[in-house]
């Protein structure tokens, strides 16, 4: 992964003169020069660790696995939210971890966090280092120091029970190396967040991540059965069985948690046999409200796709939804869904026949396979087109969050309007584009993308327009994140979302497992 944008460096693009003109006549987007910058050359706060904490980290680790090297420090200073990104690319000086250790086994884990608890030096578990809302951000609070726990040493594939179908993954493992080694056995997880191709089985269960498959595996807490955990206060293992009665489920607790609980060391996932068919189809719609209520339907009436999204008249306009293709090809007018099918060739065509029966009588006209390939194609490349716009002065971030069918128009209507008045009170009035991700027998999610001009502050600029959107977001009734996670940049809102009390069970469970609080203080928890 970069450390000063999305991904690798050969997948990065740039945005043609048509592209940028479109931009500046709509939006007033000029482009701005910064240059690009060397990762030496930024400017890191010292490290806080001392030669002696440095030596006792390595005793337990091996000193490969212990670094306070500047390269080491910088690309663990954060996560990949448009904020971050934005910070390394300032030339004031930058908050980073103050030590890097990568620990390979539960006993070193616990070891760590003795000594850190013992030497006041708070612990950021790290995983793929896509956080968007600042899970990763070297918070020091009380303590003298930050250790970035990186948990790339967790990857191996501990166990693959194929009569249950359940899989037991090491939590560094990242999301292409999962459905690799479940492959080689003829079994898929189906966990495809945007994402994907560098965030972890560990970060999936820290954040309760959801992926592009939803509506057909369902969410990450879904698939999970158990999970190992290294707390402070000793070592979790969750899940004996498939259900159970025994109380309220533990794991529950630490899925979620992002890193304020414990380390998770290993998850068992349910997995499934790779689909031996898959039927890809693009929809229009006449408006989103018809979309809507078509793929409301849908739920309700039990054909459920493996995908199911539908993006607004806007986001159709664009063409975001294939954003390789941005502004060419593009549906004419309406709304674009897409819909694919996955599983064994008789129950998806079954499947098939009876969702187009429900979407073609709820106002959908076929596209044929076309959009729904071109989708495919492009699904995990949309965050190095967020670095172009960046690139060209624009600014752009994406904001999400969910409610009941019944509440979606309103949700959706107050978070647009929050937005657009408060970047255009900003004089930089934006495009705010809008899609269903994420559906549900009762409701769904809203995936919001912004697009404008990038002001002097930009930082600042986004944080005021973030504001008005969580605020808007809690008075109309949503959840202010469905599947980003809260870490710092939705921690304001935790308390609106789960009350006074539950913020003292949270801090309750917390005290019990980190009696010291060295977790990923300043996250989640209010
Ligand atoms: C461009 C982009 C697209 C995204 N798309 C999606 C999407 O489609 N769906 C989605 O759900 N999310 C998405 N995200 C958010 C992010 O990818 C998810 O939150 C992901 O689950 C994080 O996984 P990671 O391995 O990168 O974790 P990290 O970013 O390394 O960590 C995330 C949080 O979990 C904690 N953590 C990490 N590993 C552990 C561990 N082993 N034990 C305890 N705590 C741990 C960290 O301290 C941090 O608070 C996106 C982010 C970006 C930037």
């Amino acid at each position: 992964m970069k450390w000063d944008a999305w991904g690798l460096a050969e997948k990065s693009t740039t945005l043609s003169d048509g592209i940028k003109g479109l931009l500046q006549q709509a939006l007033g987007v000029t482009t701005r020069q910064t240059p690009e910058r060397a990762a030496e050359d930024v400017v890191l706060a010292a490290s806080a660790v001392s030669e002696d904490q440095l030596a006792a980290l390595a005793a337990i680790v091996g000193e490969r696995f212990c670094s306070t090297a500047h390269y080491d420090r910088l690309l663990r200073s954060g996560g990949k939210s448009t904020i971050d990104l934005l910070r390394r690319r300032s030339t004031e000086q930058q908050n980073a971890p103050d030590v890097v250790v990568i620990p390979g086994t539960e006993a070193e884990i616990a070891e760590i966090l003795d000594y850190c608890a013992d030497n006041s030096i708070a612990v950021v578990p790290f995983s793929g280092g896509s956080s968007a809302v600042g899970g990763l951000d070297p918070v020091r609070d009380r303590f003298d120091a930050v250790l970035s726990l990186d948990m790339r040493r967790f990857d191996s594939l501990i166990d693959l029970d194929t009569d249950s179908g359940i899989a037991t993954l090491g939590a560094g493992l990242p999301g292409p190396r999962v459905e690799e080694r479940l492959g080689a056995h003829g079994f898929s997880l189906g966990h495809f967040p945007q994402s994907f191709m560098f965030s972890t089985i560990g970060g999936f269960a820290a954040t309760r991540s959801s992926g592009q498959s939803s509506a057909g595996y369902g969410r990450f807490e879904d698939m999970v059965q158990g999970l190992r955990v290294v707390t402070p206060a000793g070592i979790l293992d969750t899940g004996r069985a498939p259900a159970s009665a025994a109380g309220p489920d533990l794991g529950e607790l630490f899925v979620g948690s992002e890193g304020t609980l414990g380390v998770i060391t290993q998850v068992r996932v349910r997995v499934h046999p790779v689909p031996e068919s898959v039927v890809r189809e693009g929809w229009r719609f006449p408006d989103f409200e018809t979309g809507t209520a078509a793929l409301r339907a849908l739920r309700h009436e039990g054909a459920v796709p493996t995908v199911l999204r539908l993006s607004d008249e806007a986001e159709t306009g664009v063409n975001l939804a294939t954003h390789d293709k941005i502004g060419k090809e593009a549906v004419t007018g309406g709304c674009l869904a897409i819909t694919t099918f996955e599983g064994t060739t008789d129950h998806t065509a079954q499947r098939v026949a009876q969702a187009r029966a429900v979407l073609q009588s709820h106002g959908a006209t076929s596209l044929g396979e076309g959009p729904g390939n071109n989708w495919e194609r492009g699904r995990f490349d949309a965050p190095y087109l967020r670095d172009a716009l960046l690139d060209a002065g624009a600014l752009v971030e994406t904001l999400e969050t969910a409610t009941t069918w019944s509440n979606l128009a309103t949700l959706r209507a107050a978070v647009t309007k929050a937005l657009t008045e408060s970047l255009s009170g900003q004089g930089t009035p934006p495009l705010v584009l809008c899609h269903i991700s994420h559906t549900y027998a009762t409701g769904a999610s809203l995936y919001f993308t912004i697009v404008c001009a990038q002001k002097e502050d930009p930082i600042d600029q986004w944080s005021k327009a973030k504001t008005a959107a969580g605020d808007a977001i809690i008075a109309a009734g949503g959840t202010i994140t469905h599947h980003h996670a809260v870490g710092v940049d939705h921690r304001p809102w935790m308390r609106d979302e789960i009350g006074d009390l539950g913020v003292t069970v949270l801090r309750a469970v917390k005290n019990a497992v980190d009696p010291a609080g060295i977790l990923n203080p300043g996250k989640l928890i209010p």
